[in-house]
């Protein structure tokens, strides 16, 4: 049952609070607040190790009447920090549920508060820009959770990529397919490695940390990058070995924050956005064929624009048609490319699947 009635507070870093009620584990949570636009596929993005260190507010006005099942998850347990959302739902309905979102969130240890005005507190994430905050529905003191939030690192300057990551190898896919692929693990989803697999690749999944050396021992031939959680700036190891990579000159994809590696182990600075890009519903338009895909995003740093437009070995594939900012890039000189979005979706639209595609061709052709 949840605890309807117990009271919970959200504390902003800029001062504001919100009161509401505790869902979820009854606790205290803290991390960088962060929204996602989309109507459905909750557990997919709880699950998404690219969420971790956040506190997510869900956007639609319900969340969770679908409940929760074993197969909607892009990694084993929930990384998000903590949930705030108007009405969070523990009644639900869906011949595939298995369980409430409120059991769910319980059973991860994850603190939540609903019955907040989420439309006022998105406006002001949206006006004010993304920042830390604390939830508690055990704390019920505003100036002790200040105090307790003051102490939270900021996201920027934080690697959390090598936390989610594996602590070892596994592999996926046929063993016998004539094209084998690996991967550095910085937070990947599940899907994407699907993704990869089902396309009649055997891939090898390896820890965020992995030298090249041993990456060359599966003779691999292509490499892929993956998304994850943290300030791609905080990641000079992971630069270094894309780099040495990149000098292997064999097909290369990145996803997300394999994409901001790959713009920085060319010296394309990264940065921080104002509030980020969380949602099911983002156009970006493919400059190579002129189609508009509708995308999956979830990022709080990009790409510095200017830096890509001057890059003499880079080429924009891809622009987000709601800012600009850049979505996808080429290198000139090898087959490497990278995308700032989500093709594999979960949740989302198909529309972009067919990068995975274009990976596999450009393997074969390598
Ligand atoms: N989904 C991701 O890979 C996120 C990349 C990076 N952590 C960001 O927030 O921009």
């Amino acid at each position: 049952m949840p605890n309807s009635n117990q009271p919970a507070i959200l504390v902003l870093q800029d001062g504001h609070v919100f009161y509401g009620k505790a869902f979820g584990k009854i606790g205290t949570t803290t991390g960088e607040i962060c929204f996602n636009t989309g109507m459905t596929g909750y557990q997919e993005v709880f699950t998404d190790p690219s969420y971790y260190g956040q506190v997510l507010i869900m956007n639609n006005v319900h969340v969770g009447n679908y409940g929760i099942n074993a197969e909607d998850l892009e990694s084993e347990t929930v990384k998000i920090r903590g949930l705030i959302g108007r009405n969070l739902e523990d009644k639900y309905s869906r011949y595939k549920a298995t369980d409430s979102m409120d059991n769910y969130l319980k059973a991860n240890n994850i603190v939540g508060i609903e019955d907040i005005d989420t439309r006022a507190l998105v406006a002001h994430i949206r006006t004010k820009g993304a920042m830390n905050c604390i939830i508690s529905s055990d704390i019920l003191d505003v100036d002790k959770l200040k105090a307790q939030l003051a102490e939270v690192p900021d996201m920027d300057g934080l690697e959390l990529a090598s936390v989610v990551s594996t602590d070892k190898e596994y592999e996926l896919g046929d063993p016998s397919a004539p094209l084998k692929i690996a991967v550095l693990d910085f937070g990947v989803k599940k899907n994407i490695l699907t993704c990869l697999a089902e396309r009649g690749a055997h891939v090898r999944v390896h820890p965020a940390k992995t030298p090249l050396s041993r990456l060359k021992e599966f003779n691999p031939d292509g490499y892929f990058i993956s998304n994850g959680p943290g300030d791609p700036a905080a990641m000079p190891y992971a630069v270094e070995t894309l780099k040495e990579i990149l000098e292997e000159k064999k097909p290369i994809f990145g996803i997300c924050l394999g994409h901001q590696l790959l713009a920085l182990a060319n010296g394309i600075p990264t940065f921080k956005m104002h509030h980020g890009h969380r949602g099911l519903n983002h156009p970006v338009k493919n400059i190579i064929s002129g189609r508009c895909e509708i995308t999956t995003q979830n990022h709080g740093f990009g790409v510095l624009p200017e830096a890509v437009k001057h890059h003499d070995n880079i080429e924009v594939t891809h622009v987000n048609l709601n800012d600009e900012s850049i979505e996808g890039i080429r290198l000139k000189d090898r087959p490497a490319f990278s995308v700032q979005y989500h093709p594999e979706s979960t949740p989302g639209p198909f529309d972009s699947r067919y990068l995975f595609d274009e990976f596999i061709e450009m393997m074969k052709a390598n």
